[in-house]
């Protein structure tokens, strides 16, 4: 029997208060529905089955009131914790994992197998239909090699170019495999690695391989899910805008470092590329995303032109 209210005409406050919560979200359900959204979920944001569970229900929702979601996973810690299971030293230069064809195969076993699948199976548990597939179905992400990166040699100091082996670059990408799953009411999760036209395999990063996905889709929001609460000053507070030309301030001085760097590069560029508005949000925090899309409050730090 569906529970009832008390006779009296009051409702109880929680339930008024849930009202209230539904009709504080109306005018941004009616402004998103039909438009779409990109979501990067971090490796570093993955860690926690409740986290992922909250998720999972968010973009469910989402795609329950009419946003078209597209959801780009990453991997990294997970890509690291096999290789060392399995004995493959690793390392990374400006950013990127070093990847000799041994390591291409881990990576993909790991981002378009376990957690490609791991994630589909977290929207299947929260009521949504996701089809998982990477950036080489349906030619979705043509890659070209990264040529290398300059590092410093550890004891001469004289900087080098390092090849970095298979990590690619998305240089075309087709949307038409994410139109055909998102038309039929599916949620597409796509594990970042591509393919070049040489026809080798491509690891991605993933904040790289959303952004390239978010510009070509045009999304009106681009999401990245990480371990922080967003980009933060030197004295760690929260910087809640950011244009390109503030970023750029931020790299010159230094308060940025390590995987920021290639994500404020992939946001300037998305955002410069056609997508209206990315954030990037603390994937730990419950339900991070509502939060950000259906309230007044908002969350993380929003980059736009
Ligand atoms: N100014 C900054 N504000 C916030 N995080 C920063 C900043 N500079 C560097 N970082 C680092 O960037 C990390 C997020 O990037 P990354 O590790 O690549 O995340 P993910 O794996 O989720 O993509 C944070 O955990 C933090 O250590
Ligand atoms: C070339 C490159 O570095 N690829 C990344 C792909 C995964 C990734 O980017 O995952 P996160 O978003 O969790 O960091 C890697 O091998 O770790």
């Amino acid at each position: 029997m569906r529970p009832r209210m008390t006779s009296s005409h009051d409702p109880v406050p929680a339930l008024l208060a849930k009202a209230e919560t539904l009709v504080e979200a109306l005018p941004y359900m009616q402004r998103y529905a039909g438009k779409t959204f990109v979501v990067k979920y971090g490796g570093h944001a993955m860690g926690d089955p409740e986290a992922a569970r909250d998720f999972a229900e968010d973009v469910v929702l989402m795609k329950a009131v009419g946003i078209n979601v597209v959801v780009v996973h990453g991997g990294g810690p997970q890509i690291g914790a096999m290789l060392q299971k399995l004995g493959v030293e690793s390392k990374f230069v400006g950013g990127l994992r070093v990847t000799d064809a041994e390591t291409a195969k881990i990576a993909e076993m790991v981002l378009a197998g376990s957690i490609n699948k791991e994630i589909v199976g977290w929207i299947a548990g929260a009521g949504g239909r996701a089809v998982g597939i990477s950036g080489k179905d349906g030619g979705l992400v043509i890659c070209e090699k990264v040529l290398g990166k300059r590092e410093a040699d550890p004891n001469s100091g004289i900087e080098r170019n390092v090849d970095l082996g298979f990590v690619g670059d998305p240089v075309k990408v087709d949307r038409r495999i994410l139109d055909t799953l998102t038309q039929d009411g599916i949620i597409p999760v796509v594990a970042p690695v591509g393919i070049g036209a040489d026809g080798h395999t491509y690891n991605v990063n993933a904040d790289t391989m959303a952004g390239a996905i978010a510009a070509e889709l045009g999304a009106s929001r681009f999401f990245l899910l990480t371990d922080v609460a967003g980009v933060l000053d030197k004295d760690k507070n929260l910087l809640t805008d950011l244009d390109p030309a503030a970023i750029e301030i931020l790299q010159q001085n230094g308060t940025i470092s390590g995987g920021m760097i290639p994500k404020l590069e992939t946001c300037v560029k998305a955002v410069e590329g056609g997508v209206d508005a990315a954030v990037i949000l603390d994937g730990r925090v419950p339900h991070a995303m509502l939060l950000e899309i259906f309230t007044r409050r908002g969350a993380g730090t929003l980059i736009r032109r």
